[in-house]
């Protein structure tokens, strides 16, 4: 009678729309459904019928689509909720009918003004009902978690003896501590004497973050179904995360001893549909789908996952739809970790090489948050492809300031090859001509600058920008480069990347008529 497996309940459709903001329209709650099928949840928990005429239509599309899953609809303890419910379930493969009251005294007295002896006739007058319509009827005493555990138990009993195949024990309002849930799941199971008769099922809230500590320790006491949502959305905090729950059940088998039948390489991709389709993003530390949920940054994690994956990494990103895990380069990483970025990108450097990139890299990822790949290529394009032994100035530093109103200044500092440091003021239109024009003054040329160009290199706001001079001195035309964060130090680099090469060719002659080379 019991399953041999844990049976995955998602009600993202119904309490995960229940969250304040949530709403979907029923095309997008369709296509959740094909999602939630794809994943092979067991039940698929689509709306609440009789709320609304366009809650009833979802049900009834989901409910004549889907195969392969049970497909549910949640009605109160009314006739006419569970009518409604059992209509938008005529063509279902499996309908479940998902009846539920309040049993705890605050409800009982508060809400719904009935005694103990009035709820169990209720429950079990509505559980009779809908038999009628359709054999697999679920139950759920709201509050469970607050009701009087003498009187759940009789509750419970009842609405077995009734015709209940699931009995649902919800934690509302997420009171329940996971030590104290365990328990009362175990206490069922030892004292109600009908409790084989139907599966026992758990709804945990998240209302003090421990909705799926909750619903794992009722696992452990004998609970056979969890209810839960993708990305745990829900009424108030959410539900139990149902990534969660089921990587949880899978990774830890060893400890838990039962599985689901999730297909879990499906669940990035329902994590992201039901983020993009409600508009509620996914926080990057999140377990299982968060962006930051297999990505190593600092260089030790990084060294010993390069070494052996499993050093930190305790599932496999692919087991969730994922490609592999992911290596950010940023400012804790280490050597090896950029090695290997740079292996895989095609290039294989000296140790000389690697030390430059290594401390450009560094210096880099301190002024940026996120590293990419054009990143990594712009410095290795500066560091290897650069040599810096045929330069006569190296750019030290540049001082410039901006005001509305007032002509840019800028002070300049180059360093030349013998080791002398040469600075100069002066005034231009804006500040990069203001630098232009410290830099001529110091070398002596005359330029005149024929194009000026900025473009984004890499991705984000923080974005390197590659600025692209070109020069015409003394009738030789040349083309500088630079490459930085701050675009206003690039455009000097270029400069300096420029006059260097005017001064190169001064020496050398003019280049067979080839004067515009990149650097
Ligand atoms: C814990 C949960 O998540 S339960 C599910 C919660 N989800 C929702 O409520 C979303 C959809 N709900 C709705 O659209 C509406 O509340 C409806 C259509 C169901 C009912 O709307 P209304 O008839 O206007 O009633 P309203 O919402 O104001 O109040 C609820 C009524 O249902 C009664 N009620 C509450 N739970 C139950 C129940 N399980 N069985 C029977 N009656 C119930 C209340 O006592 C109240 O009755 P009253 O009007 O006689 O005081
Ligand atoms: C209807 C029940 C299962 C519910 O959503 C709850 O108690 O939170």
């Amino acid at each position: 009678m019991q399953p041999e497996r844990i049976i995955i309940f998602d009600t993202t459709l119904r309490d995960g729309e229940q969250c304040p903001g949530a709403s979907m329209n029923n095309k997008e709650k369709l296509e959740i459904a094909r999602q939630l099928s794809l994943l092979k949840v067991d039940v698929i928990e689509a709306g609440f019928p009789v709320a609304s005429p366009g809650d009833f239509e979802s049900v009834k599309q989901i409910a004549s689509e889907i195969r392969g899953s049970s497909v549910a609809g949640l009605a109160r303890a009314l006739n006419k909720d569970v009518e409604a419910c059992a209509r938008a379930l005529e063509k279902a493969e499996s309908p479940r009918i998902h009846i539920f009251l309040s049993t705890s005294k605050l409800h009982r007295d508060h809400k719904l003004n009935m005694d103990k002896g009035q709820i169990i006739k209720m429950a079990t007058d509505a559980i009779e009902f809908g038999r009628k319509y359709c054999d697999d009827i679920e139950f759920s005493p709201e509050d469970a978690s607050r009701t009087e555990p003498d009187f759940l138990a009789e509750v419970v009993e009842a609405v077995i003896a009734a015709g209940a195949k699931t009995v649902n024990i919800p934690d509302t309002v997420g009171y329940s501590v996971p030590e104290q849930f365990g328990a009362l799941i175990h206490s069922l199971k030892e004292n109600v004497p009908n409790i084989d008769d139907a599966v026992i099922s758990v709804h945990c809230h998240n209302d003090l973050g421990m909705a799926v500590a909750n619903s794992l320790a009722a696992v452990k006491a004998g609970a056979r179904q969890v209810e839960c949502t993708i990305n745990g959305i829900g009424e108030r905090a959410g539900n139990a995360a149902m990534e969660e729950i089921v990587m949880a059940l899978k990774t830890r088998k060893d400890f838990f001893g039962y599985d689901t039948r999730i297909d879990t390489s499906h669940i990035i991709a329902c994590s992201r549909l039901v983020s993009s389709l409600t508009g509620f993003f996914v926080q990057r530390n999140k377990a299982i789908v968060g962006k930051n949920a297999f990505a190593h940054e600092s260089g030790v994690h990084q060294d010993g996952y390069l070494k052996k994956k499993d050093t930190y990494e305790i599932m496999d990103p692919r087991d969730i739809g994922l490609d592999s895990a992911e290596l950010v380069l940023g400012k804790h990483s280490g050597r090896n970790a950029l090695n290997k970025k740079i292996e895989s990108m095609g290039y294989k450097l000296t140790v000389e090489e690697m030390d430059r990139v290594f401390s450009e890299f560094k210096v880099l990822a301190d002024e940026k948050k996120d590293v990419y790949d054009e990143d990594i290529l712009a410095v290795i394009q500066k560091q290897v492809t650069t040599d810096d032994s045929l330069n006569t100035y190296v750019l030290e530093k540049i001082q410039c300031g901006f005001e509305t109103g007032v002509m840019p200044e800028a002070t300049v500092q180059l360093k030349s090859r013998d080791g002398q440091t040469h600075t100069a003021t002066a005034q231009g239109d804006g500040p990069i001509d203001a630098i232009y024009n410290a830099m001529d003054k110091i070398t002596g040329l005359t330029c005149k600058l024929l194009d000026y160009q900025v473009m984004s290199k890499t991705k984000g706001k923080d974005a390197q920008g590659e600025v692209s001079v070109r020069v015409l001195s003394e009738n030789r035309e040349v083309l500088g480069k630079g490459t930085g964060v701050n675009t206003v130090e690039a455009s000097g680099v270029a400069y300096v990347n420029a006059i260097n090469k005017l001064l190169l060719k001064s020496k050398s002659g003019p280049v067979d008529g080839n004067e515009i080379q990149g650097p």
